[in-house]
């Protein structure tokens, strides 16, 4: 098997992962700073890639990205894949009759949905022979599933999670949310084994997270004794206490969420998280000019990759930011989940204003308070044309955000998505809206009839 082979005949290889590892897990790598640890070649395509965005230093908030030359609304300003890619299931087996919604119905190299209309799997579908349960590691196809055994499912991988799938304290006693964080650790440590460089980014990213609280202090250790304890290969020590915490931060600040399809009146669920190189450069704002997009289950290559397009048309110079939840979210509840998930407070322009709502702490839906707007107002804002797209904040000291609702956010029922042009063609920019959630696509005469 590939990781046999390495092991034994690429003495260069493992010497290379005994260095790597030898370096990692000292405290004073976590300390070093970014720029001296991007190999040449991951710098070198960072640079080839970002020709539309600079990483740059913001104030406040670390580095972010800034538009490098206007962006026209549409453009798709960033396509990248993962350098990991983990299950969001929990590692315990699911009771028979709740196979259909576990991980069963996943491909777990590329995490495509196995049945229904894009199933990639049918006939051809590959069970890994090794898993002590095998229904847990399902691949699309023999291409998948030889792709996997050289990635995201070596030996190792398959192994360490048998172990971990057989440790009760971890499948019976521990919260499900423990179990997904082992499955993210089991990726990072066999990532540094199969892509060095990748690992090298990977631990380039944001995540200098205090630790929170004693739960934390007690999951990080739980988590370290348990990944510890895994048959590790020959010539690697243990992971230390300290870069099993900062990977974990790590995950927790720059992890993308890749979701069910949108359904009404169900909950959107994870099925799986990636992290990107670049993309987790991209800052938040709770009125952002940028949002992502994923088609998890397309039949083609690249289902993984983020796809991240520009709402409406920023100047050069403009920092370029997602919103790293619905738009709709109240106040309260963005900043909780920001403090909680990231560690900051938001004090983009838009939780300026809203700040100084009375009655903020009951905002659970910020549609509501812009269907309490006069229509004069509304009518006002959905008049700008296509030529003046940057938004205003300075117009209504009350709910100047009014016009980014009423363009760009998707009106269906539970929705909560955020609207972007279609790419722009030779032709020009797209009158057709998509939505990132339900994928609803609207023309902008549907939506001058509304308004
Ligand atoms: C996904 S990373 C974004 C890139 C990051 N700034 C960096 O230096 O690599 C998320 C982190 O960026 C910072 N950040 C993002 N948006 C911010 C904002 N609006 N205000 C302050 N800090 C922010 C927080 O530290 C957050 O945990």
């Amino acid at each position: 098997m590939k990781f046999l082979r390495l092991k034994h005949g690429k003495e260069g290889f493992i010497k290379l992962v005994e260095v790597l590892f030898s370096i990692l897990f000292s405290e004073e790598y976590i300390q070093c700073k970014v720029g001296v640890l991007f190999p040449m070649e991951a710098e070198e395509s960072r640079v080839a890639m970002l020709t539309l965005l600079t990483v740059a230093d913001i104030e406040g908030k670390g580095r972010g990205m800034v538009a490098s030359q206007s962006l026209q609304a549409g453009q798709i300003i960033l396509q990248e894949s993962p350098v990991l890619i983990y299950s969001a299931f929990p590692l315990k087996q699911p009771p028979l009759q709740a196979a259909t919604s576990s991980s069963f119905q996943y491909c777990a190299h590329c995490f495509r949905n196995l049945v229904g209309e894009n199933g990639g799997g049918g006939s051809v579908a590959v069970t890994c022979p090794s898993c002590s349960h095998p229904h847990d590691t399902i691949f699309c196809s023999p291409k998948c599933h030889s792709l996997a055994l050289a990635s995201t499912h070596t030996p190792w991988v398959c192994q360490s999670l048998n172990h971990l799938r057989n440790c009760p304290s971890l499948v019976a006693d521990q919260a499900d949310e423990r179990q997904v964080q082992a499955r993210f650790l089991v990726a990072a440590y066999n990532l540094a084994m199969v892509s060095p460089s990748n690992f090298q980014t990977l631990l380039s990213l944001d995540g200098g997270m205090p630790l929170n609280s004693e739960e934390d202090t007690a999951a990080i250790l739980y988590l370290n004794s348990l990944i510890s304890g895994l048959p590790l290969p020959e010539g690697i020590s243990a992971p230390s206490l300290q870069l099993t915490a900062a990977l974990l931060a790590k995950d927790k600040r720059n992890a993308f969420g890749l979701m069910e399809p949108f359904s009404q009146n169900r909950e959107r669920s994870v099925r799986a998280y990636a992290i990107y190189p670049n993309a987790s450069f991209f800052n938040h704002d709770c009125l952002p000019n940028a949002c992502r997009f994923d088609y998890l289950d397309t039949a083609i290559d690249g289902n993984t990759d983020i796809t991240v397009r520009m709402i409406h048309n920023v100047p050069q110079g403009r920092e370029i930011c997602l919103s790293y939840f619905p738009v709709n979210l109240g106040y309260s509840e963005r900043q909780q989940r920001l403090l909680d998930d990231y560690g900051f407070g938001c004090l983009c322009d838009r939780c300026k204003v809203e700040a100084n709502w009375s009655n903020k702490d009951d905002d659970d839906d910020e549609g509501e308070a812009m269907e309490e707007e006069d229509d004069e107002e509304m009518g006002m804002s959905a008049g700008l044309d296509e030529e003046e797209t940057e938004i205003e904040l300075g117009g209504d000291d009350n709910f100047p955000h009014a016009y980014f609702f009423l363009s760009y956010m998707c009106d269906r029922n539970d929705c909560g998505g955020t609207l972007a042009p279609l790419p722009p063609s030779c032709s020009g920019g797209s009158n057709v809206m998509e939505c990132n959630v339900c994928g609803h696509l609207k023309s902008e005469e549907e939506m001058k009839c509304e308004s």
